[in-house]
């Protein structure tokens, strides 16, 4: 990977690559965009194939947080950390301490939270070495984990697709097919299931299988067979990079409303799914109810507020339909033109010199 032609190519401000030796810690920080405010997005521990692969997806999961705090009116920017290792076998106190030591240097200009394979324990050792970490536990004043409030608002954001498609967005008697039962989607199947909806999950770990056909009495089906599924909707809840040539066309829902970011392989797909008819709600809109409640915590963490902020996801997918249908343009496309409008307005806003700008930190 040409790193330099890759920053430019999405005008990314910074890449900071941090390593310990001692415990073993290799990260890559990415810094997009900081137009609106400092740096807010999880770390995520996966074990990548290569660099290349750990570089590119921290790249684009930054770019992606840059338009879901836009999208979400919130006065920060976009960053992502990648953490290579399995999260599973190789996490470790130092780790995390190390890692906290890295955004501490940064001075506020990154502020990090959880995100895949990483959890509110890993976050309160960063804790100990920066100011600069939310999602910590509730026992510091914080908001804890970020999971079930992006279920909740993934929840809320399905109705108004729902609502688009089915011209109600009653959920009771629909059929959702849900792509990995984790964190997320657990709590997502929670609200499904309250509501009177009927459940098709799959998982490439049993026990997620397991726990959702015990508690939701849903119908287990096999990883490679959720996009056949007869279903409403189909709910993307695990990984990346799930809308692409090889899927789209096996989908039956006429809804496609999930928690997992980057769900198209390539930004055709999205004008592809608006070509078919199917309604789509931009990941990044719908899935930034995490966001939401950490972002809180910058203001002191109130919890009726954040979920009331959260619940305007339901008016943000609405609205994001409403530009689609103005201009005849995906939805994907529709969520970019809001938050890149919203940047563009902001960047010439607070273009005067301020000697003690009020800087979202500065609360803290
Ligand atoms: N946690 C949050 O608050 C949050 C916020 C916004 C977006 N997201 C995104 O939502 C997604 C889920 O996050 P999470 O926190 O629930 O993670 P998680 O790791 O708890 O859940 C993901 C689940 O997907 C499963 N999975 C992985 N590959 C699969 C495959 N090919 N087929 C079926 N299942 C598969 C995993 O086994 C796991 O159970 C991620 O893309 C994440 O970036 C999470
Ligand atoms: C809670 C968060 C700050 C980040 C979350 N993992 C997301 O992708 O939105």
């Amino acid at each position: 990977m040409k790193l330099f032609k890759e920053m430019e190519s999405a005008d990314y401000e910074q890449v900071v690559v941090c390593q310990d030796r001692a415990s073993g810690l290799k990260a890559i920080i990415a810094i997009h965009d900081t137009t609106l405010g400092p740096a807010l997005g999880g770390t995520r521990m996966w074990t990548y194939k290569s660099e290349e692969e750990a570089f590119e997806d921290a790249l684009r999961l930054a770019r992606g947080m840059t338009y879901k705090n836009a999208a979400a009116g919130l006065n920060l920017g976009g960053g992502k950390t990648v953490i290579m290792g399995d999260p599973r076998t190789e996490k470790n106190e130092e780790m995390f301490r190390a890692f906290g030591r890295y955004i501490q240097g940064l001075n506020g200009r990154y502020i990090t939270a959880e995100d895949v394979g990483t959890t509110v324990h890993d976050m309160d050792m960063i804790r100990q070495e920066t100011d600069f970490v939310t999602g910590v536990s509730p026992a510091f004043g914080s908001s804890g984990n970020p999971s079930p409030v992006t279920g909740y608002g993934v929840y809320v954001g399905m109705k108004a697709a729902a609502k688009e498609a089915f011209g109600t967005d009653d959920l009771s008697g629909r059929t959702v097919a849900v792509q990995g039962v984790g964190n997320v989607a657990y709590n997502l199947c929670k609200h499904l299931d309250e509501e009177g909806a009927s459940l098709i999950v799959t998982d490439i770990h049993k026990a997620s299988v397991d726990r959702a056909v015990q508690d939701f009495d849903a119908k287990a089906v096999a990883p490679e067979d959720i996009y056949d599924q007869e279903a409403d909707i189909f709910a993307p809840c695990a990984l990346g990079a799930v809308l692409n040539d090889e899927t789209i066309p096996r989908l039956k829902a006429r809804v496609v409303a999930g928690a997992a970011n980057n769900q198209l392989k390539e930004a055709r797909h999205g004008d592809w799914l608006f070509e078919s008819g199917i309604v789509y709600a931009p990941d990044y809109v719908i899935n930034s109810g995490g966001v939401i409640n950490v972002a809180d915590e910058l203001n002191g963490y109130n919890k009726d507020r954040a979920m009331k902020k959260v619940e305007t996801i339901y008016d943000s997918i609405e609205r994001v339909f409403e530009i689609a249908s103005r201009d005849n343009i995906s939805s994907q496309t529709a969520a970019d033109r809001m938050a890149e409008e919203r940047i563009e307005n902001m960047r010439y806003s607070r273009k005067q010199f301020l000697q003690n700008s009020h800087h979202v930190l500065s609360r803290r």
